[in-house]
């Protein structure tokens, strides 16, 4: 039996580290399965790798996971649950499937209180390939978030630094992040944090590489010269902050990415692969995403997380 503490709200423990206790009964926001092992504290508890087949099925799973957190959490006005959030093509199907479940009346973002990972320097938040413009288009818009919750880094501030500090701040005064959010670069980084990235970094200023630039360009008509040089970022130390980190990786040129943070050491080259040294994140991915993995490595996830791979019982409960 996975023995509880209830401390009502939230507290900090050492470096920063924010747990939260919602009264969940799961930790996994699963419905039993492995995670229950490592307790509230979730101490032990190994990157957990959820494999599904198609893009499809992995946004509906990661959505589910989401909502079932938030209602879990049972957020209210004075107790908000904090998400941080991506942008990309990974997080869209999620998004999409969000928006149905609170149209549905089965999610409510009214006391969700986001941050975003990243923004480009110089992009204007009515530019369309801003990531301001991609929130509100791809999911502030539909749901019933209120603008005062939502935060994503300004650009355009004239004092980048000091934006960056405000960041910082802003989180620490939400009570920290209570899930993470986030999608993986070709080349492994999160958020912006390029291969080469401190793994104790905080929100800051980033120059873009030539593969994140020509990985990005297909969103500025093929052309990475009219991809931004800089972005503001939050830090993988940031990141490694929060209670808890899910990310999405699609397809094969993900594959490598994956690998490397999974099957390899933990490496400043790759910052994805800091997600080995939290005590509660989870990678979901299509089966595509996995063909750079050893065949013994997805089954034995596979094998695992059985019990967990529907995403329709995840809420099934609530
Ligand atoms: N800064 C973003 C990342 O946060 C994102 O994870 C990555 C992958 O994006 P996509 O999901 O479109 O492949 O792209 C950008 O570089």
């Amino acid at each position: 039996m996975v023995k509880r503490y209830f401390f009502g709200g939230k507290m900090q423990l050492f470096g920063g580290r924010k747990f939260s206790f919602s009264g969940e009964t799961d930790s996994s926001g699963g419905k039993g399965g492995v995670l229950q092992q490592g307790g509230i504290f979730n101490q032990g508890v190994p990157m957990r790798l959820i494999v599904q087949d198609n893009y499809d099925n992995m946004s509906k799973w990661a959505a589910a996971y989401v909502a079932r957190k938030i209602r879990t959490f049972n957020p209210g006005p004075r107790k908000p649950f904090v998400l941080g959030l991506p942008t990309g093509s990974s997080p869209v199907g999620m998004y999409r499937e969000l928006i149905r479940m609170y149209e549905e009346g089965i999610v409510s973002f009214r006391h969700v209180v986001t941050f975003n990972m990243d923004e480009y320097v110089g992009l204007d938040e009515n530019h369309p390939q801003s990531y301001h413009y991609f929130m509100w288009d791809h999911f502030f818009s539909h749901i019933d978030i209120s603008r005062e919750n939502v935060h994503i880094l300004n650009g355009m501030a004239q004092d980048l630094t000091e934006e960056c500090r405000k960041y910082e701040q802003s989180i620490q005064e939400a009570g920290g992040i209570d899930l993470f959010l986030g999608g993986i670069g070709p080349d492994g980084h999160i958020a912006f944090n390029e291969p080469g990235s401190s793994l104790s970094s905080r929100t800051r200023i980033k120059t873009l590489t030539k593969d994140t630039k020509e990985a990005n360009s297909r969103f500025f008509n093929g052309d990475p010269s009219q991809v931004p040089d800089k972005a503001l970022t939050v830090g993988v130390g940031t990141i490694m902050d929060s209670s808890e980190i899910l990310l999405l990786a699609s397809g094969h040129n993900k594959a490598r990415a994956l690998e490397q943070s999974i099957q390899q050491g933990v490496n400043h080259m790759c910052t994805v692969s800091c997600l080995q040294l939290h005590p509660h994140a989870i990678m979901v991915s299509d089966e595509e995403a996995t063909y750079e993995l050893k065949v013994g490595t997805v089954k034995y996830f596979k094998d695992i997380e059985a019990p967990n791979l529907d995403h329709r019982s995840m809420l099934e409960d609530l």
